[in-house]
C-alpha cells in the first residue's frame, strides 16, 4: 500500500476520554504500520466552546500515550480557506441560502413524520423569488446555507463497515454554514481532507452519515473521496455512552491515576477486535499486530476493571529500560526493580520499596530478643539471593523458631511491613549494614 495520510480531529471542547483515544490509537496505528503520516487536526471552528486549556490537554494526552503527530493544523487558522470553497460551491450553483428557522423546519418535520415521510428537507428555498428573498432579507432574517446533494447513489467500501451506501434523495441538504456565517463540521473537514493529502478518514460511526455528503463535496470540489473506516463508538461497562462534555473516563483522569500508557495503549488496540487483549510493551508491537480485517461492527465496552488488572500485569513484566525514566529514583537500578516489580500496583509505590531497601526506615520489633539475636547471626558479605535461607536457617537453629514465628518478626524488623517482595530478594539490596541496625531496633 502507498503510504497513508490519517488525521485525528478532534474538538479542543473538552478532555478526550478513551474512545476518543481509541480512535487517535488506530489511526496512529494504521498510519505507522504502513510507513504513513498522523495529523492531529484541531476541529475549533466553534469559537465559543473550544478552549486553549483544552487543545493543551489534548496534545498532553496524546503525549501521554506516545502518539506523535508528523503536523498540527487548527481550523480557525484556516477560515479563507473554507470561504473560498464556499464561494466555489456556491458559484457552482451546489451552495443555496435558506431563511427557515429552527422552528419552522421542526414542524416541517413533523408534518412529514406525520405523513410517513422521511424528514427530508423539501429543498422550498429554490423555489423562492428575488422578491421573496427580499422581503426575508428586510424582515432582518440572515440565510444558512445548504449543499445540494445529487440524487445518485453513493457508495463506499468501508474498511470496518464493509460495502455501504446512501441515496442522495434520502438525505437533507446539509447546511454547511450558519446563519450566524460560522461552518459546521461538514466542509472545513473536506477542504482540509484535500488539502492534507488524507488518504483515509478513521473516525467514529457517529460520523457515518456525514459520509455521503462528504464524499459529493470532494467530487463537487474536484478531488476524490479518502477510504474510509468507521469505528464502531466505544461505551461504559454498562452500554452507557462517553462525551467529551461530560468529562467521562477522561484520559488525564486515568493519567492522575497512574495508569500506565501502554496498559491503554494495549486495551484500546484490541477491544473490538478478533485478538486476545494481552500486554504489549510498545507501540511498535502494536503496529505490527494492526490489520483492518481484525476489526468487527459489535459495540466496544470499555471496563476500567479489566484496565487495572492489565496495568498490574505490565507493571509486573516491564524491563527495567521500560520505566527507568520514569521511575524518578535517580539511583534505582535493575536489581532493585526486578526485585520489587512483582509488588506494584501503581510505577510510584517503587519509591515505597526504594525506602525499604535503600533509605532510612524505621523498624517494627514484635520481639526484641529474637532479632537482636537474629543480628548477631547475619552472615558475612558479599549477600545473594541464597543469603536469606542460609541465615533463616542459622535463627531457626539458634532460637527453636520455625513458620510465622521465625518469618514475620524478621519481615516486620527489616521492612515495617507485613507483606511485600520475597526477602531473599529485598535483603541484598539493603545490605548487612541496614539489616543489622533494624534487627537491633534501629532505624537505618
Ligand atoms: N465513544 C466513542 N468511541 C469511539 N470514538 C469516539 C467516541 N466518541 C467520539 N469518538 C470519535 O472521536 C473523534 C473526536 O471526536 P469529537 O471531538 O467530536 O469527540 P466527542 O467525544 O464526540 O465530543 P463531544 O462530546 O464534544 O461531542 C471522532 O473521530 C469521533 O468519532
Amino acid at each position: 500500500m502507498a503510504s497513508p495520510t490519517v488525521r485525528f480531529a478532534p474538538s479542543p471542547t473538552g478532555l478526550l476520554h478513551v474512545g476518543n483515544a481509541r480512535v487517535a490509537l488506530i489511526n496512529w496505528l494504521f498510519a505507522k504500520a504502513n510507513g504513513g503520516r498522523f495529523i492531529l487536526r484541531l476541529d475549533d471552528t466553534d469559537l465559543e466552546r473550544s478552549k486553549p486549556e483544552f487543545v493543551a490537554a489534548i496534545e498532553e494526552d496524546l503525549g501521554w500515550l506516545g502518539l506523535a503527530w508528523d503536523r498540527k493544523e487548527f481550523q480557525s487558522a484556516r477560515l479563507d480557506r473554507y470561504h473560498a470553497a464556499a464561494e466555489r460551491l456556491k458559484a457552482m450553483g451546489r451552495l443555496y441560502p435558506c431563511w427557515e428557522t429552527a422552528d419552522e423546519l421542526d414542524y416541517k418535520r413533523k408534518r412529514q413524520m406525520a405523513r410517513g415521510k422521511p424528514p427530508v428537507y423539501d429543498r422550498s428555498a429554490l423555489t423562492l423569488s428575488p422578491a421573496d428573498i427580499a422581503k426575508l432579507e428586510a424582515e432582518g432574517r440572515t440565510p444558512h446555507w445548504r449543499f445540494k446533494l445529487d440524487h445518485e447513489d453513493v457508495r463506499w467500501d468501508d474498511l470496518v463497515r464493509g460495502a455501504s451506501h446512501y441515496h442522495g434523495a434520502n438525505l437533507s441538504d446539509p447546511v454547511l454554514i450558519r446563519g450566524d456565517a460560522s461552518f459546521l463540521y461538514t466542509l472545513p473537514s473536506v477542504v482540509d481532507d484535500m488539502e492534507f493529502g488524507v488518504t483515509h478518514i478513521v473516525r467514529g460511526e457517529d460520523h457515518v452519515t456525514n459520509s455521503a455528503p462528504q464524499i459529493q463535496l470532494f467530487q463537487a470540489l474536484g478531488g476524490v473521496a479518502p477510504a474510509f473506516a468507521h469505528l464502531p463508538l466505544l461505551t461504559g461497562v454498562g452500554g452507557e455512552g462517553l462525551s467529551k462534555r461530560l468529562g467521562s473516563g477522561s484520559l488525564r483522569e486515568l493519567r492522575e491515576r497512574g495508569v500506565e500508557a501502554m496498559a491503554l495503549n494495549s486495551m484500546l488496540a484490541k477491544l473490538g477486535s478478533s485478538d486476545a487483549i494481552e500486554i504489549r510493551h510498545s507501540l511498535a508491537d502494536l503496529a505490527t499486530e494492526f490489520a483492518w480485517s481484525k476489526f468487527g461492527r459489535g459495540t466496544p465496552k470499555f471496563d476500567p476493571a479489566e484496565l487495572e488488572r492489565l496495568d498490574a500485569r505490565l507493571l509486573h513484566s516491564a524491563g527495567f529500560e521500560e520505566v527507568r525514566d520514569r521511575l524518578d529514583i535517580p539511583d534505582a537500578d535493575e536489581a532493585f526493580w526486578l526485585a520489587i516489580r512483582a509488588n506494584l500496583t501503581q510505577l510510584s509505590d517503587a519509591a515505597l520499596w526504594w525506602a525499604i531497601c535503600r533509605a532510612e526506615l524505621a523498624p517494627v520489633i514484635e520481639d526484641a530478643a529474637f532479632t537482636e539475636t537474629a543480628a548477631d547471626l547475619l552472615p558475612p558479605e558479599p549477600w545473594d539471593a541464597g543469603t536469606w535461607s542460609l541465615f533463616t536457617e542459622a535463627v531457626k537453629q539458634a532460637t527453636g523458631a520455625k513458620g510465622k514465628a521465625l518469618f514475620h518478626p524478621l519481615r516486620m524488623a527489616l521492612t515495617g511491613r507485613e507483606n511485600g517482595p520475597e526477602l531473599k530478594t529485598l535483603l541484598p539490596l539493603m545490605g548487612r549494614a541496614r539489616a543489622m541496625s533494624r534487627l537491633k531496633g534501629q532505624s537505618a
